[in-house]
């Protein structure tokens, strides 16, 4: 996360300042957003003719509770808008795709892990009625755990339940190891016993819902590292257990050039600790906010790899979903790693989970009509769109006017705007997700066959071959210099959980 981006969590409206919150009802939606906090942070980041958001909070009864984040970069100029079109209107695809999608989503039932997801509790949302809940009860059964946290009945139960009916496994064996804050990990160099201790905290690079995330030294490799801390009491106040989970399991599934690698997580007492790469560059979105907007030719590249990582990741069944240049870290080879895997899932069918970042959410997940890889799409059109323009298609200061925008389906154009770029986003940005570039019959393939790539050979963007067309200014691998500064005494111990709530994480 970025400290443009505010928390992950809705909470209700009516719990209090600290919520950046947003709430649905069935026919009226009431938004609420970020704290205090989290707004000035953004606004460090963005150019002075930029306008933060700054949405104020109201409440009112809701049913549906949506999780994501809030409070990204509001950096419209409405200067640069010359003409506006429409793509299809959302409602005409509801019925339609509920009978074509099966063919698609239908995915192999597999037993590995899963992701992060956000919580529901309700059925409706932007006014639809949530007519396929009670279908959808068992895919979700992980997010009614995040939703109800730790008031389950059986800690054990719970967390076993929600693990399988995700499609996703735990491993037993490792699972013993993790509640020690050592264990043994098979690695390239034989097995490592590996323990906290080996890390040397240096200094914060970022901060998140529940924690912060620290650069590090490996004393036994000596390689620097990105250690993410989350307090184990805020995961279980936010209800976000299985979040944190998924996030982990997922993360140690996969391995790909332009995703964040995991090498090892543990917990004590009070935090999850997870160790990763450090990427050096900092994140694609202070690049894109102090260029003002990126070239088509740069761009290119960036998506490009974004494309081969979800090809890759989607090959998994793993959704993705929050796709956003907050979470696109720059590498001091110029080439990108996807982090934050807070909200991925794997899938095995659709998910009804209402999770995401306003200005990058798909318009099924606004309606709650259950969704698939076809959200990660989306995104890409949203990220595309930003990248060459310098803010999102879909904005307004308060959530809900970002959602009315984006099932009106209305996108503004740049008069300059390259045509192909264009016709590649309108492609991705359809409403009718089964009409959506990606997320048909050839998938990936036919984005990457998309005009605007035509160029490029796949197996050279996979291959880190492509030229980045930025190097970010680090002297060595452990600059913190396209980070922005923490003060390292706010960071209070956090406080240990009892034994109760320490079973919640048994299996991290
Ligand atoms: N491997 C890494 N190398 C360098 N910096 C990192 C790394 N991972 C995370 N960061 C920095 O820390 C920030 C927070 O990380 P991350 O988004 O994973 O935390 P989070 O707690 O999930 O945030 P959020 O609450 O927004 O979900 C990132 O935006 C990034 O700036």
């Amino acid at each position: 996360m970025s400290t443009a981006t505010c928390a992950r969590f809705c909470t209700p409206l009516t719990s209090g300042p600290a919520g950046s919150t947003s709430k649905l009802t069935a026919g009226s939606v009431t938004t609420g957003s970020g704290s205090g906090n989290m707004t000035s942070s953004y606004k460090k980041k963005i150019p002075s003719n930029s306008t933060a958001a700054a949405a104020t909070n109201d409440s009112s009864t809701t049913e549906a509770t949506f999780t994501f984040k809030l409070g990204r970069s509001n950096a419209r100029s409405s200067s640069n808008v010359a003409s506006s079109e429409s793509s299809d209107p959302l409602e005409s695809d509801y019925s339609e795709e509920e009978e074509e999608e099966p063919e698609k989503d239908q995915e192999p039932v597999t037993n590995s892990r899963s992701s992060s997801t956000a919580t529901t509790t309700s059925s409706s949302a932007a006014g639809h009625d949530h007519d396929v809940d009670e279908e959808e009860d068992d895919d979700d059964d992980d997010d009614e755990e995040e939703a109800n946290g730790r008031d389950g009945d059986d800690v054990t139960h719970d967390s076993s339940e929600s693990i399988e009916d995700d499609g996703n496994e735990t491993d037993d064996e490792e699972d013993d190891d993790d509640s020690e804050e050592s264990s043994s990990v098979q690695t390239a160099k034989g097995v490592r016993k590996y323990h906290l201790d080996d890390y040397q905290i240096i200094k914060t690079v970022g901060t998140g819902t529940f924690g912060r995330v620290c650069l590090c030294r490996d004393r036994i490799s000596e390689k620097y590292c990105a250690m993410k801390i989350l307090a184990m009491t805020e995961v279980i106040r936010l209800k976000q257990i299985e979040h944190v989970k998924n996030e982990r399991n997922i993360l140690r599934e996969i391995r790909h050039p332009f995703v964040i690698s995991l090498e090892w997580s543990t917990k004590d007492e009070s935090n999850l600790y997870m160790i990763f790469d450090y990427v050096c560059g900092g994140e694609l979105f202070t690049y894109l906010r102090n260029a003002g907007k990126f070239t088509s030719q740069t761009s290119n590249f960036y998506a490009a790899e974004i494309v081969s990582a979800l090809e890759y990741l989607h090959s998994l069944q793993v959704v993705y979903r929050d796709l956003k240049p907050e979470n696109l870290l720059i590498n001091r080879d110029g080439h990108l790693k996807i982090t934050d895997f807070g909200f991925a899932k794997k899938l095995r069918d659709r998910t009804w989970t209402l999770c995401g970042t306003p200005e990058y959410i798909a318009p099924e997940i606004i309606q709650s009509k259950g969704h698939n890889k076809a959200v990660d799409w989306w995104a890409l059109g949203v990220l595309i769109y930003e990248m060459l323009v310098g803010y999102p298609p879909f904005y307004d200061e308060q959530p809900f006017g970002i959602y009315e925008k984006i099932l009106s389906g209305k996108i503004e154009w740049e008069r300059h705007m390259d045509p192909i770029a264009k016709d590649l986003i309108k492609k991705l940005l359809v409403n009718d997700r089964t009409k959506r570039l990606g997320n048909m019959k050839n998938g990936a393939d036919d984005v990457k066959r998309h005009r605007w790539f035509k160029h490029l050979n796949w197996n050279d963007v996979y291959n880190k071959k492509l030229k980045p067309p930025i190097l970010p200014d680090v002297h060595h691998d452990g600059d913190t210099k396209n980070f922005d500064d923490y003060p390292e005494k706010d960071w209070k111990p956090a406080k240990a959980v009892d034994q109760r709530d320490l079973q919640y994480f048994n299996d991290f």
